[in-house]
């Protein structure tokens, strides 16, 4: 098949192959000590057509390497990786057209105006003036088109990075990192952006970022990479219904305060631990979907009385944390994809 007959068949199809799908990969690299590091360790998802995908995971977890082995620039040792249905690297060719990406920061001449940047990339990827207007108008750099790399913000070069990648019209776009370093504004700006392009322009976007909160109100689909595997995968509403709201106190005073409080909530079938993330030592998050009137009712039967409450919906954040407490329990032995 042609590339171009490839893109006769692209039909964006919610019920055709899947955009990507990542079977089983293994990825071990050579240190520079020359032993060897397992960075993809029987790896597997899948994005599903039309979709936001975020991939999270902790520092070095395996999410560049698994994107790199999906865009070609890493070769795995095992393992199957498809496109569109195409079996990559060996199909690269029919589906190399249908994937934009953004990894590692794209290579920019600092001295070219923005526009002029992309339309040299635009004569590699064959395509036209108007796609490299559309790219900039997409995300929002018409205005500073015509200034020089070198004096664009963090957040203007992230947007040119996306719109290079935009330029071959993909179906498929991966975007490693691109929060990075941008002020809140400027992420804020990149949402309305990425559910346009699925909405409007049926794309699918895979994003790996470790910002859980961005990734919640951007992302469909989760998916969660722990020591090269992945640990959790499904829709976002799914991974998060599956965790419980908590009540938050704070308790000051001694520790035998708290650990009564733990007790006697932990008897009427109410988990309590520290609150996650938390500086403050006195907080404790009591997890219930009963709300505060309940927990309160509870503590006051014994006279303990927080000086503060509130109560946390269920979120990523703790669907995340419970999945990566999850395979460190499991996971036995020491390690060495991390
Ligand atoms: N070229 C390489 N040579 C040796 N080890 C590598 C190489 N690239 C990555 N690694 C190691 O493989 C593991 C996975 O790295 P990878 O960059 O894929 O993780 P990541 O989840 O993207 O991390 P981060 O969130 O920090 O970007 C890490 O331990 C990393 O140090």
């Amino acid at each position: 098949m042609t590339a171009a007959e490839a893109r006769a068949d692209a039909s964006p199809d919610p019920d055709g192959p899947p955009p990507a799908r990542l079977e089983g990969l293994v990825k071990r690299y050579r240190t520079a000590r020359g032993r060897r590091h397992t960075a993809l360790d029987h790896f597997s998802m899948s994005v599903p057509a039309r979709s936001i995908v975020g991939l999270l995971g902790p520092n070095g977890s395996g999410k560049t390497t698994a994107l790199k082995a999906l865009l070609g620039l890493v070769r795995v040792d095992s393992g199957t990786i498809t496109a569109f249905g195409h079996e990559l690297p060996r199909a690269q060719h029919l589906v190399a057209h249908r994937i934009g990406a953004l990894i590692e920061g794209p290579a920019f001449t600092a001295s070219l105006t923005g526009e002029r940047n992309l339309r040299l990339l635009a004569t590699l990827h064959g395509a036209s003036e108007s796609t490299v207007a559309e790219a900039l108008d997409l995300v929002g750099l018409t205005r500073d088109a015509r200034r020089a790399y070198s004096g664009y913000s963090l957040g203007m070069k992230q947007r040119l990075g996306i719109a290079a990648a935009l330029l071959p019209s993909p179906d498929l776009l991966v975007l490693d990192e691109p929060m990075n370093g941008l002020d809140p504004e400027a992420i804020r700006d990149l949402r309305p952006l990425l559910t346009h392009l699925r909405d409007d322009r049926g794309m699918t976007i895979l994003v790996s970022s470790h910002i859980l909160a961005e990734v919640e109100l951007v992302s469909d689909h989760v998916t969660i990479v722990r020591h090269g595997r992945v640990i959790s995968e499904g829709r976002l509403s799914r991974l998060v219904e599956g965790t419980t709201d908590h009540v938050v106190l704070r308790l000051p005073g001694p520790e035998s305060l708290r650990d009564t409080a733990r007790a006697v909530l932990a008897r009427r079938g109410i988990p309590v631990a520290a609150a996650d993330g938390a500086s403050d030592p006195t907080e404790l998050r009591a997890a219930t979907g009963e709300g505060v009137p309940a927990v309160l009712r509870i503590l006051a039967e014994h006279d303990i009385y927080p000086e503060e409450v509130h109560r946390r919906s269920a979120s990523l954040e703790d669907a995340y944390i419970r999945a990566i407490r999850a395979a460190d329990a499991e996971r036995d032995g020491p390690h060495d994809a991390e």
